[in-house]
């Protein structure tokens, strides 16, 4: 209602979690949200698709692209970089779009820094064990790589305390039904402290007369 910018919505926690998960059923209900496609120096998997999952880049393409300040975020995790294209995001924040990061804890600090309005969410695994058993079943890393992501996870976990809010993923409806109301308590309060308020208070033209 009053609202003129969109939000940043920013989903983190360790890889496995089920960020990709939560974020793919919370857009089939919340269609008003704008997805930032980050870009990424790491190989396509199978079934991933160019400019949907991510923009596929060389080392040297990303590193233009950091020189050029086109990132609002980036980081190097397990070996490749990773970042969110500035332009996008401006742009639907501007428009009044709700903006949607999936991203890591050293991005998403970053973000922080830069833009402290954003809210911070993170995904919390059941167990550790849980999380490493995920990155397995899912079957897209070399044991090698889920070893290492499962050491980043410990580290990202210890940042935890910086976020706005924790969802454990326990259950995948359960932690999209409480990222749904994070962003309609979001809402609320911007409404509130958007100051539009004073054209109420300072419009007499309804309150002299019935007619
Ligand atoms: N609540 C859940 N219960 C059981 N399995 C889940 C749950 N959420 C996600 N998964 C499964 O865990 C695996 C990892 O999920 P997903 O790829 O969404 O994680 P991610 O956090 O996006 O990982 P990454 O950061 O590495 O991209 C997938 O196989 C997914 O189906
Ligand atoms: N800092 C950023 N992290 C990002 C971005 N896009 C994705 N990610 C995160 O990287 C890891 C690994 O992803 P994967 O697709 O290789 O499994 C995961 O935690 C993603 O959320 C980004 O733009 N910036």
């Amino acid at each position: 209602m009053f609202d003129e910018k969109g939000i940043l919505f920013v989903l983190s926690g360790p890889s496995g979690v089920g960020k990709g998960t939560v974020r793919q059923r919370l857009f089939e209900k919340e269609t008003h949200l704008k997805y930032s496609v980050s870009a990424t120096t790491r190989k396509k998997r199978p079934g991933e698709t160019e400019g949907v999952d991510y923009f596929y880049k060389t080392k040297d393409a990303f590193k233009k692209m950091i020189e050029q300040d086109e990132l609002l975020e980036y980081a190097e995790y397990v070996n490749n970089y990773y970042g969110t294209p500035k332009e996008y995001v401006e742009e639907q924040i501007e428009k009044g779009k709700d903006v949607f990061l999936e991203i890591e804890v050293q991005g998403a600090m970053q973000v922080k820094r830069n833009f402290p309005e954003g809210v911070f969410i993170f995904l919390f695994p059941p167990s550790l064990e849980e999380l490493k058993n995920r990155i397995v079943r899912r079957g897209t890393e070399s044991n090698d790589l889920v070893i290492n992501r499962l050491k980043e996870a410990k580290k990202e976990i210890d940042m935890m305390s910086e976020y706005d809010y924790v969802v454990v993923n326990d259950d995948v409806d359960k932690a999209v039904e409480k990222v749904k109301a994070i962003i309609v308590s979001e809402h609320c309060k911007r409404d509130r402290i958007e100051n539009q308020y004073k054209k109420i208070l300072e419009d007499d033209t309804n309150v002299r007369t019935i007619n």
